[in-house]
């Protein structure tokens, strides 16, 4: 197969939180577009030297401090583009389209609304996704779970998957709906481990599916507008991932867990080349903590998502 063209992208942030977006031209590849900002590496330039030069020369500002958010491989009928994204948060200068493109800043809830090329699927899931992605833990009761939710929101959670299987249905549903009032109070998503049909009744962010809901699924279990999650361990399970139309994996266990004793881990090196490979963010599971997203990042993955750190 062809070399992939390498290509390094921002998401730049201004305060409120908004990001940029810049129209490609007419007549270019993917002309009439929305886009991330960037362009090709030059020869032996590494991704971020080319995203500060294309940074400067697109938009006029100077970065001073971006670190990796995603990369995706990705491949168009007429050529195949490795797609190095950033996240900028520090610049100098205010952005102005130099090369007489419409830019345009937007919340990352917008983002949903604009044209972007296909790879571009990803890109918008990592930049709508937090770093962090709690996952809940024992608890003895109703109350006690909803303590411990609330006391994680404020601690800054905005990603919570509801895990919880010795409920049966009836107790799920019932927490499910107050930890769903707790996380919109907070401006946080809650997912629900559970069958995809309980979307009806409880209007959660998503479903996040187990690993065996995932083998069994024949497609996209939930709607448009709403997260589908799911727990990935190997590559077989990304790309089924990938085929049911996945926003957002897990991948587990980095490091052996004291809540899955006797699953073997995978391992730095082993977790680096499935992130590598995957078409969507990944979160990294088992044995991980917020210390943890620096190197986690470094390694492609959107964050870290975690039971005993978080809950
Ligand atoms: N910059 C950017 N390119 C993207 C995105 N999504 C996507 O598929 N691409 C593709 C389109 C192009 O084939 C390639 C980027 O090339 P480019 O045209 O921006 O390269 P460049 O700025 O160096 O442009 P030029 O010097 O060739 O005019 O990657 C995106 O969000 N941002
Ligand atoms: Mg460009």
């Amino acid at each position: 197969m062809a070399q992939p063209l390498l290509v390094s992208a921002a998401a730049l942030f201004n305060e409120q939180g908004q990001v940029l977006i810049a129209k490609r031209p007419l007549g270019s590849d993917q002309g009439g577009l929305w886009e991330f900002p960037g362009g090709k590496l030059a020869p032996y330039e590494t991704g971020l030297q080319a995203l500060r030069r294309e940074i400067q020369e697109e938009l006029g500002v100077e970065i001073q401090g971006a670190r990796p958010l995603i990369k995706i491989h990705y491949t168009y009928p007429d050529k195949t583009v490795l797609l190095d994204v950033w996240r900028v948060q520090q610049f100098s200068g205010e952005p102005w389209g130099k090369e007489g493109q419409a830019i345009r800043w937007v919340s990352v809830r917008e983002l949903s609304q604009f044209e972007f090329p296909a790879a571009n699927r990803a890109i918008i899931r990592a930049v709508q996704l937090p770093e962090d992605y709690m996952i809940t833990g024992d608890f003895a009761d109703q109350s006690e779970a909803l303590l411990r939710l609330q006391a994680a929101l404020e601690r800054g959670v905005r990603l919570v998957q509801l895990r919880a299987h010795h409920l049966d249905a009836e107790a799920y549903r019932q927490l499910a709906q107050s930890a769903l009032e707790a996380c919109k109070k907070a401006g946080a998503s809650l997912m629900l481990n559970a069958d995809p049909a309980l979307l009806d009744q409880v209007d959660a962010a998503g479903i996040h599916l187990t690993g065996a809901r995932l083998m069994a699924a024949r497609k996209r279990p939930v709607p448009v507008g709403k997260w589908l999650g799911a727990s990935c361990h190997d590559a077989a399970s990304l790309q089924q991932a990938e085929r049911v139309g996945a926003d957002l994996v897990t991948l587990s266990p980095v490091q052996a867990t004291a809540s899955h004793p006797g699953q073997a881990a995978l391992g730095w090196q082993n977790f680096q080349n499935l992130v590598n490979g995957a078409l969507m963010p990944v979160y990294a599971l088992g044995g991980l903590g917020p210390e943890d997203k620096n190197r986690v990042f470094g390694l492609g993955a959107q964050g870290v998502a975690g039971i005993s750190r978080y809950w």
